[in-house]
């Protein structure tokens, strides 16, 4: 059996840090700001309430009776943490669950006036419609044919940057003056994955809408144009979840607004409506991509599914502490031991957000605690590309 390194799970319950800072303050501020959001009626106001309470204050609670994904829940592990501390059990299972709990107060599930309406929609539409939208399109008539694959791969790279829940409570974060740096880069490696007359399928794991989604999708209609693919399966979130995380209905919104984008972003956006309506770029859902656990854990068909890609790019911070495993990895340890798991090659592109990471050498890691401590794991403004072939 080779060696499976393993560390302690990241749970939220340590005094300062920053996953009990994102348990005991980011939560409430996103109850506040979806309260605010809507025009909610009193029985939804006394749920947000007692989601407030619970997360705060109080334990884990089940799912109601009603809830259809109730046995899948209780599987994923809230038959072991219902009653628990929100702080006392893996930090992704709780932050995940807070995100479900989030959706069951506001009747996403239910027949009702919240039933499919998604509770972060205006943060994501604002962003979608904002002028830097319009500044990032128009920047794209500007790109020279042989510069275009590496400046879309670093839009979809750092466009994981753009992440609503982060900036709702770091305003401005996001857009730190602090010059930006790649930790570590595979750039090559994964190009080399994706050559020219490839008739491979990619998989794209993508993670926030908006800003985030948009270049992600740029960069399939470039792999498309580019003859580099023959196949493209875009892996969505079924429902709402970390704010920001991109649905179907934000993929739709996403390709609209290139089509109806002057210029060059008009001719991807064309690329793209034409290879949704030929079958060669799919949207994907799957259950297990709003789950609470690690992709070591993933079910036998989507391993099935992901092992037949010549690559699967993960996008974002959530998905990279999904792939390594939300541990307090020592920061040299090999990405590819913690991704031996992972069917097929694998690339992550991933802005840092949260204290996990792999895959540094020595001399990189010596240099972020020497220049910002440990701040180089949460501040946003560095960033990753590593790739397990
Ligand atoms: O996956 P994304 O959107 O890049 O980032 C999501 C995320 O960084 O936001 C939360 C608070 O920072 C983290 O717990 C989580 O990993």
């Amino acid at each position: 059996m080779p060696h499976a390194p393993s560390a302690p799970v990241i749970l939220g319950n340590e005094p300062g840090s920053f996953p009990r800072s994102v348990l005991a303050e980011r939560h409430p501020a996103i109850i506040r700001q979806v309260r605010e959001a809507f025009p909610y009626g009193p029985a939804t106001h006394r749920a947000l309430d007692a989601l407030l309470d619970s997360c705060t204050k109080g334990v884990i609670e089940p799912l109601p009776a009603t809830a259809g994904d109730r046995d899948r829940w209780e599987s994923w592990g809230l038959a072991e943490y219902a009653g628990r501390s929100w702080y006392d059990v893996p930090w992704l299972w709780s932050e995940s669950y807070f995100y479900r709990q989030l959706l069951d107060a506001v009747g996403y599930f239910e027949p009702g006036p919240g039933q499919g309406i998604d509770p972060f929609r205006p943060f994501k539409l604002a962003e979608l419609d904002a002028p830097e939208t319009d500044e990032e399109l128009a920047a794209l008539d500007g790109l020279s044919t042989r510069d275009t694959g590496q400046a879309l791969l670093h839009g979809s790279l750092w466009g994981n940057r753009a992440d609503l829940g982060f900036r709702l409570s770091d305003a401005g974060a996001g857009t730190a003056a602090a010059v930006p740096g790649l930790v570590a880069d595979d750039s090559d490696v994964l190009w080399s994955l994706l050559p020219p007359s490839g008739t491979g399928t990619l998989v794209l794991i993508a993670d926030n809408a908006g800003r985030e989604l948009v270049p992600d999708l740029l960069l399939i209609a470039h792999l498309f144009d580019g003859g580099r693919v023959e196949r493209a399966v875009l892996h969505v979130k079924p429902y709402p979840y970390y704010v920001s995380d991109a649905t179907p209905a934000d993929v739709l919104d996403a390709v609209r607004r290139l089509v109806d984008a002057p210029g060059a972003a008009a001719a991807y956006g064309r690329t793209l409506w034409s290879a949704m309506t030929d079958g060669r770029l799919t949207v994907r859902v799957h259950p297990f991509s709003c789950a609470p656990l690690p992709y070591a854990d993933m079910p036998d068909d989507l391993r099935r599914e992901l092992a037949g890609a010549a690559l699967t790019v993960v996008k974002g911070d959530l998905n990279y502490r999904r792939l390594v495993g939300d541990r307090r990895w020592p920061p040299t340890t090999p990405f590819a031991e913690v991704t031996a798991h992972f069917p097929g090659p694998v690339a992550a592109l991933r802005t840092l957000k949260s204290d996990v990471i792999t895959g540094l050498d020595a001399d990189t890691e010596a240099g972020l605690v020497a220049a910002e401590e440990q701040r180089w794991r949460t501040s946003g403004t560095h960033a990753l590309v590593q790739v397990r072939a």
